[in-house]
Order: structure tokens, then C-alpha cells, then sequence
């Protein structure tokens, strides 16, 4: 068994974490090369003390400074670098194999790209990068003649339903019909709109089932999140959009499924823990040790599924419409959305008008074919700047 050269893109956030937490299970198998953050230092310190990276990757030099004191202090000999293009080097030049690409947002679209040029296998938690991009990213990873794995819980479950290695293969074949999304609906899942007006950050991010970043965890309330993954969905499995559809599953067991030709539906279960899909994507083809609970199907009262209502969810309508719309349409509606839901973390920005931002943008910016990694960029620039002029005319 050759032992996994490991850069982990985002190693101080959920996923990062729980990534190390299934290395440190299995050091036989992996090699920790690259790790990176942007904030967290004191928590970026301790990792690389335990894991002894050769490249560590902070977003500015005052924290580069930071870090490279307490690693003196630790008599550790991991590279500090910073900024965005430090992040290519953490891909690039760490010797790595495998790239956990786990930076939320559009920050982590970069890197994870330069992971799919440079052939990498890159175990795609970050869904920013592939909204955002999609054709263009899915282009690279095929040139690049790497790996994709899915490890967005959903993804992944449907990664697992299919034949090897069905990714973005044609309509129809393998006798796939439909790709069936699950979502837990969120914490306000039972709630109208109209009792949503004065819901504080703390009780968005308070998931019903999984501990997620404080960014997705907003998103599920909104349902923005099913919308990026129908998004995501499309362009890892290339099934025509009508063929994805999204249901709502409390219970958060049923991660997604299949249905095909025959009548057969393919589902994958499991607790709701990150580190089933990681460990899947660290090993595949192997299975190994997640430190996940088993399954327990006894303890279970019901698994039920509904369909979601668009006007109780409107960020769902609008990824849906923007997915429809296709070229740039989807890198304005994920703009628009990290700089709303920035806003409304720290800034008051009211929860209902998360949604009202993003309609506004993509009413503005009109999309277009997207034809190229820097027009992409130029676009989500364009698209943050209208966002946030909104949310400035909206607060006066
Ligand atoms: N959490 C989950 O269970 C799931 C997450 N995902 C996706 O995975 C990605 C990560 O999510 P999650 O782990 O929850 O997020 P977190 O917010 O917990 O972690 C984000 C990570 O990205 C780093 N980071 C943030 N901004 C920047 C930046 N501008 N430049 C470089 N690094 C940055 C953070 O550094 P620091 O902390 O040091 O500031 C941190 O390491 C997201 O795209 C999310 O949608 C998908 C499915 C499930
Ligand atoms: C764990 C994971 O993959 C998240 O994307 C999760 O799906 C969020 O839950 P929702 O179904 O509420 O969006
Ligand atoms: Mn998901």
C-alpha cells in the first residue's frame, strides 16, 4: 500500500478537521504535505505540530509572521507562506497526491482549480468552486487527467449509487433516470416566511442534524445550499437539469439517491458525519475505519420525504432559475449569496432579505456564455459589487 500525499485546502474549518481526524486514524495510509488556513493560527500551529506538513498557507503576512513564531517555538521546519497565490504553491509544490479542497467560497476556486490542472485526485467538498465555474472546471479536471471525488455529502452518496466512475458521462446511459437529492429542510423547515423576519445567525447556524462552517449552515436554512448542489450535481454527473430533483428528508440518513430505468432506486444511508464521505474519498476504491457509529435502522421512528415548497425557500427558486439560465447566471447567484449571507452574519443584514439581494443581482447583471476562467472571475467581482451596493442602499 503506497501511503496518500495529503494538501488540505481549508485544514481549520469543518471539513479540514474532520479530515485530520480520519488521517490521524490511519497514519500508515496518509502523509499530511499541505495545510492551510486563513484566520485560525493557533489552531493551523497545533495541526502542523501534529501533523508536520511541509508547507503551511495563512492568508496575510501579519499571520504568516504569527505562525512562524510559534512554529520556531516549536523547533518545526514547515514553510510558512500567505496569500491567494501561496495557496496554488500548498497544490503545487507540497508533493501532494491527493487536494482537500475545503475552503469555503470563492476563495477556494484557485486553488482547487490548480489541483485539477495539475492531475491531482481532488476530493471536492468546496461546491463554490464547481457553481461557480462548472463547465470550465469540469474541462481542467479532464485535462489534467486526475480524480474527481465528490465528498459534498449528497454527491457522494450518488458517486457511490453509480458504476465507477460515471461522472458527467452522457444522458441515459448506465439506465439512469433521475438523481434524487435529499435535504434536511433546516432548522426553520416547519416555519413561514413571515416568521422568519427577525431570526438572529445564531439560530440559522443551528442545523438540525450536521455540525457544519457558519456559511453552509446558512445556506441550508435558506435552502440556498440544495440549490448549489442541484448546480453541483449537473456538472459532476451530466444528467440533463429536469432529471435532478430535491426532496425533503428530515432525518438526514438517506444522503441522496438513484433511480433508474429498471425501477430500481440506489440510495446510500448513514449517520449524518462528514468523515464517511471523507474517509470514502481519502481510500477510494477502499473502504476504511470513518470512526463513524454504526447505523442503527431500529432507532429510527420514519424516514420520510416531501417535496419542498419554492415560496417557502425562495434561494431554492432562484438557484433553480439560475441553473435553468446556465453560463455566468450561477456565478452571480453564488456571489450575490456570499456577500448576503456575509452581511447577514456580520453585518444585521435582516434573514428575509438574503434572498431579496440575490434576486436584485442577477436581475441586474445579465449573464452570458461563460467562456473563460478570468471572465468567471471578472463576473463575480461585477456581482459583489452590486451586492454589496444593494445591501449600502437597503441600510439607508
Ligand atoms: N461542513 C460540512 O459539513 C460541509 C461543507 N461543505 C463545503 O465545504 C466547504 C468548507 O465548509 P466548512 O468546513 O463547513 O467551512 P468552515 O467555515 O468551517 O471552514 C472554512 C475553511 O476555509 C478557510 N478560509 C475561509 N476563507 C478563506 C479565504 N478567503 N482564503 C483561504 N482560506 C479561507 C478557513 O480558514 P480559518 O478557519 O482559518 O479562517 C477554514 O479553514 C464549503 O464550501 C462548504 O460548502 C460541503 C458539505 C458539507
Ligand atoms: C453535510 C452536507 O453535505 C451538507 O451540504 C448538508 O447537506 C446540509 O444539509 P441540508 O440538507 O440542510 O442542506
Ligand atoms: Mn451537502
Amino acid at each position: 500500500m503506497s501511503v496518500k500525499r495529503v494538501a488540505i485546502l481549508g485544514s481549520t474549518g469543518s471539513i479540514g478537521m474532520n479530515t485530520l481526524e480520519v488521517i490521524r486514524a490511519h497514519p500508515e495510509r496518509f502523509k499530511v504535505v499541505a495545510l492551510t488556513a486563513a484566520q485560525k493560527i493557533e489552531r493551523l500551529a497545533e495541526q502542523c505540530a501534529e501533523f508536520k506538513p511541509a508547507i503551511a498557507v495563512v492568508a496575510d503576512e501579519a499571520g504568516a509572521v504569527r505562525l512562524r513564531q510559534m512554529l520556531q517555538e516549536k523547533n518545526l521546519s514547515t514553510q510558512v507562506l500567505f496569500g491567494a497565490e501561496a495557496l496554488i504553491s500548498a497544490v503545487v509544490d507540497s508533493g501532494c497526491d491527493t487536494v482537500m479542497a475545503a475552503i469555503v467560497g470563492a476563495a477556494g476556486l484557485a486553488p482547487t482549480l490548480a489541483a485539477a490542472r495539475a492531475g491531482k485526485r481532488v476530493l471536492l467538498a468546496n461546491k463554490e468552486a464547481l457553481v461557480m465555474s462548472g463547465d470550465l472546471f469540469m474541462q481542467a479536471m479532464l485535462a489534467g487527467g486526475g480524480e474527481l471525488l465528490p465528498i459534498d455529502s449528497e454527491h457522494n452518496a450518488i458517486f457511490q449509487c453509480l458504476p465507477n466512475g460515471f461522472t458527467n458521462h452522457p444522458q441515459g446511459q448506465h439506465g439512469v433516470e433521475e438523481l434524487w437529492l435529499t435535504a434536511s429542510g433546516g432548522p426553520f423547515r416547519d416555519l413561514a416566511l413571515a416568521d422568519l423576519a427577525s431570526i438572529t445567525p445564531e439560530q440559522a447556524c443551528a442545523h438540525p442534524n450536521w455540525v457544519m462552517g457558519r456559511k453552509i449552515s446558512v445556506d441550508s436554512a435558506t435552502m440556498m445550499n440544495k440549490g448549489l448542489e442541484v448546480i453541483e450535481a449537473f456538472w459532476l454527473f451530466g444528467l440533463p437539469l429536469e432529471k435532478i430533483k430535491v426532496l425533503i428528508h428530515p432525518q438526514s440518513v438517506v444522503h441522496s439517491m438513484v433511480r433508474y430505468r429498471d425501477g430500481s432506486v440506489l440510495a446510500q444511508m448513514g449517520q449524518p458525519d462528514m468523515r464517511t464521505p471523507i474517509a470514502y474519498g481519502l481510500a477510494y476504491p477502499e473502504r476504511i475505519n470513518a470512526g463513524v457509529a454504526p447505523l442503527d435502522l431500529t432507532q429510527l421512528a420514519m424516514l420520510s420525504f416531501t417535496e419542498p415548497d419554492t415560496k417557502q425557500f425562495p434561494c431554492l427558486a432562484l438557484a433553480f432559475s439560475a441553473a435553468a439560465a446556465g453560463g455566468t447566471a450561477p456565478t452571480i447567484l453564488n456571489a450575490a449569496n456570499e456577500i448576503a449571507v456575509a452581511a447577514f452574519l456580520d453585518m444585521g443584514l435582516p434573514y428575509l432579505q438574503i434572498s431579496q439581494v440575490v434576486e436584485q443581482v442577477l436581475n441586474q447583471i445579465d449573464s452570458a456564455p461563460a467562456t473563460s476562467i478570468e471572465q468567471i472571475l471578472a463576473v463575480d467581482t461585477a456581482a459583489r459589487l452590486a451586492a454589496q451596493n444593494y445591501i449600502r442602499d437597503l441600510r439607508h
